[in-house]
């Protein structure tokens, strides 16, 4: 019998030797929709919800005092919430700090440590990092008078979809001051081997850091032991701070007497912050890099979300999603193949992250077809649905229901009532 012609029970069978599937009741769930979007936008812990409303009791009750009266207080909470992190991504309290978007951290980091000269000025990318990262460094190159073209150096993907270490390797000469590349690939979802391209890069001099927002709370990360010189990532994603929660920064303690790129007073040396002087003494930790106030309602319900994954342990997360992702792929295999689908992501453990990357020619149809079936997936062009079970609050079961969804719309051609423009946000 094959795996798909076990059925539901099968499925059913899996969730009742699942050590997490308590942790489920945790979330705000709609029962009315399977929930692959986690990789994109976490659904709610009632912890976040918990912890959120327990801040803003505190703020109305406190006023100003809510800085320094709380607990933990507000005026330090961006590194409270750094080093609770912490666990997560294998790094030091003190080496985690959570502030702005993904975005600004990567621009603070490049004004960091990009200081090019006649020899070295380029900045290592690959042509399938997640835009914005290239839309940041394209500026810093701008603001140092360099034009994208003589100071962006780009390895291409020879598939499409995946990128071989070897050639990002190759990639980095003598010219190359600092490199920057995802950890995993927000569309095939492929995992980079983060700690031999941090050797490689060290061994020529190079700077690098990575973008971790697909990586982070689906996969354990070891930023110390593979000592990389920074990482950014959000946390809405898999980490569940809800819409704009805020991001997050690691930098390895060996940088902690640079100067910030982008420095501000919330950076400052915490005691002396309030002399108010105008000479700049930044903390010798991640939080120096803090700019301007920190957006607190924003990183309220981390503490939540992350009390969840502390308890838990990462490896504990990661084993289930493994299983979770290797149940996803071995029944596109024996249902789906028929039907023109295939899956884009690389198989081995070692190299994918959270995420099923589901290709087929018809994805943007199929994909809303999903969402009026039930099924909440996203579209990457050109052919990608993402699927991500997330292992704090998918089921085996629910992982079989998509399955069977997709079968259902091929089998009745559901997807031709469908336009092929994507929405706006796809
Ligand atoms: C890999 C990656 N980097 C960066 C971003 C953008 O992060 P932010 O909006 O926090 O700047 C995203 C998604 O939004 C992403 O998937
Ligand atoms: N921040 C968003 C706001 C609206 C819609 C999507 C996003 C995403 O995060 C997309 C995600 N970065 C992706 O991997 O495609």
């Amino acid at each position: 019998m094959s795996l798909y012609e076990k059925g539901v029970s099968y499925a059913a069978e899996l969730d009742g030797k699942d050590p997490l599937r308590m942790v489920r009741n945790e979330f705000f769930i709609n029962d009315d929709v399977i929930y692959m979007d986690g990789n994109s936008l976490g659904l709610f812990p009632k912890a976040a919800e918990a912890s959120l409303l327990r801040v803003l009791e505190d703020y109305k009750r406190m006023g100003i005092d809510c800085w320094t009266k709380t607990e933990p207080q507000l005026f330090l909470y961006q590194d409270y919430l750094g080093a609770m992190m912490a666990g997560l991504v294998g790094a030091a309290p003190e080496e985690v700090t959570v502030m702005s978007n993904t975005t600004l951290n990567l621009h603070s980091m490049i004004a960091t440590f990009y200081e090019p000269t006649d020899q070295r000025y380029k900045i290592l990318v690959d042509d399938l990092t997640f835009p914005t990262s290239r839309y940041a460094i394209e500026s810093q190159l701008r603001l140092k008078g360099l034009s994208p073209e003589a100071g962006l150096k780009e390895v291409k993907s020879l598939d499409g979809r995946t990128l071989d270490e070897d050639f990002l390797i190759e990639a980095m000469t003598e010219d190359v001051a600092m490199a920057v590349f995802p950890s995993v690939l927000y569309r095939s979802g492929q995992l980079l081997d983060v700690a031999r391209l941090t050797k490689a890069a060290h061994e020529r001099g190079i700077i690098i850091g990575f973008d971790c927002c697909h990586g982070v709370g689906a996969v354990p990360h070891e930023f110390s032991k593979w000592d990389v010189d920074f990482a950014v990532w959000c946390t809405y994603k898999y980490l569940n701070g809800g819409p704009g929660a805020n991001a997050a920064l690691f930098l390895n303690k060996r940088h902690f007497g640079r100067h910030p790129g982008l420095a501000g007073w919330q950076g400052y040396v915490k005691d002396k912050q309030f002399d108010l002087l105008n000479t700049f003494e930044p903390l010798r930790n991640a939080g120096g890099w803090q700019s301007g106030t920190q957006n607190i309602f924003s990183m309220a319900p981390l503490e939540g979300s992350l009390e969840i994954f502390n308890r838990l342990g990462m490896d504990q997360v990661r084993e289930k999603s493994l299983k979770l992702t290797d149940y996803l792929m071995a029944l596109i295999d024996d249902k789906l193949t028929g039907y023109g689908f295939s899956v884009g992501n690389p198989r081995e453990p070692e190299r994918r992250g959270g995420h099923v990357a589901l290709e087929h020619d018809d994805a943007v149809r199929i994909n809303q077809a999903l969402k009026d079936n039930g099924v909440m997936p996203d579209f990457r062009a050109p052919n990608v649905i993402r699927l991500a079970p997330i292992a704090l609050y998918t089921s085996f079961t629910e992982v079989f229901r998509v399955v069977e969804t997709l079968v259902k719309i091929m089998e009745e051609k559901l997807f031709e009532n469908y336009s092929s423009k994507r929405g706006t946000v796809a």
